[in-house]
């Protein structure tokens, strides 16, 4: 069974660029180099002169900073100090900090507290210029009109795609729209296009991604989520177990999982085993899905003449993943 539990001993550190909407509500903060750090010193956030930012983000940060009339925006440079990532995030910058961790992959799914954390971000409409407040979008659509620019929008939300602000190494994405910041995508992971991998969740190691994974849910290195499967989310709906996929399992196509998966596992395609499911055991006893839940080397079926779903140890081995999608990352 993969460890999900990482130490939480430490704070963070970064610099930044933040986007400042006109009322003040802070839009989005871009840590290129954020950093752990035992002992920080005081939480907070202080603004960077021009002087400050260029020494600690390089010298073309001076020429981004400063109002932005186009989006309505002034650009500033910040730096951000965690005292304690147990410590519930405090204010945006300090979300976005603990969102930029994880994608950087210095901090796993579950490690730090996202306490609040939806509170503390602004619902920013993503465009082609950069973030905009929601109820500006229109005087901005003109403004790039205006200079002959088209505005696109491509998502209006609380978290920004990942590779817009990161963009881990060894990794493939289909299409960076189905990936939120926030993601840990191990080296070597696929995603792709149907795939979708939501803030503080995603993979431990080699895996290829089909299918969702929702918020809290972490998969173990060499584990394959089939095409449009689910991982049973929690944060809408009642689903209220944090679900975790074990090493070298496959969640077969369209097939979904309400229960954790311990190693070696696979789900029959289009069989959603949610946690109530009565699931019938090889020596006939019927236990509830949630019963098998981390347990190891289970084949879960629906038995396509009886319609009963059955646990069988999973000896017919899937095969792994194919090395060959996998060695050029
Ligand atoms: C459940 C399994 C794992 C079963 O496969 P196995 O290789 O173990 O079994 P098998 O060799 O097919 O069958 C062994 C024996 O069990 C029988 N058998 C198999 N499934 C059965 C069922 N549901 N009910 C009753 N009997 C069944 C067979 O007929 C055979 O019988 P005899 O011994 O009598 O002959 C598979 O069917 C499956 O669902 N695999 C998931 C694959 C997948 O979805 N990959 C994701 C790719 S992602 C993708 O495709 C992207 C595209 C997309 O987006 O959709
Ligand atoms: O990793 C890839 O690339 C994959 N390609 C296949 C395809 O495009 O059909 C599907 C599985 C992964
Ligand atoms: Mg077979």
């Amino acid at each position: 069974m993969t460890d999900t539990t990482a130490p939480r001993t430490t704070g963070a550190v970064a610099a930044g660029l933040a986007t400042i909407a006109a009322d003040g509500t802070v839009l989005d903060t871009w840590f290129p180099a954020p950093e752990l750090v035992a002992e920080p010193g005081p939480a907070g956030t202080e603004r960077l002169s021009a002087e400050r930012a260029a020494e600690l983000l390089g010298g073309g940060a001076t020429a981004a900073l400063g109002q932005d009339s186009r989006r309505g925006v002034e650009v500033v440079a910040v730096r951000t100090v965690i005292s304690s990532l147990d410590e519930k995030p405090s204010d945006t910058h300090d979300a976005y900090l603990r969102l930029h961790l994880l994608s950087h992959r210095l901090v796993k799914p579950h490690g730090q507290s996202l306490d609040g954390v939806f509170g503390l971000l602004a619902n920013v409409a993503w465009t082609s210029l950069g973030p905009v407040a929601v109820d500006d979008i229109e005087k901005v659509r003109l403004n790039a009109r205006a200079e002959g620019l088209h505005l696109q929008v491509t998502s209006i939300d609380k978290f920004p795609r990942m590779t817009d602000y990161v963009a881990p190494k060894g990794v493939r994405i289909a299409d960076a729209d189905r990936v939120r910041l926030g993601a840990h995508l191990a080296e070597g992971t696929t995603v792709m296009h149907e795939g979708f991998v939501n803030f503080n969740a995603g993979t431990l190691g080699t895996s290829m991604v089909e299918g969702r994974i929702s918020a809290g849910v972490v998969v173990g290195d060499g584990s394959d989520i089939g095409g449009g499967a689910s991982t049973m989310g929690t944060l809408s709906g009642g689903g209220n177990v944090i679900i975790s996929i074990g090493e070298r399992c496959l969640i077969g196509a369209e097939a979904g999982v309400g229960i954790a998966l311990g190693d070696e596992c696979v789900v029959e395609a289009g069989l959603y085993v949610t946690a109530g499911t009565r699931v019938t055991m090889p020596d006939g006893q019927v236990v509830k899905a949630r019963d098998l839940s981390g347990a190891s080397n289970i084949l879960f079926r629906r038995n396509s003449v009886t319609g009963v779903v059955e646990a069988r140890p999973n000896n017919a081995v899937w095969g792994g993943l194919n090395e060959i999608l996998h060695s050029h990352n």
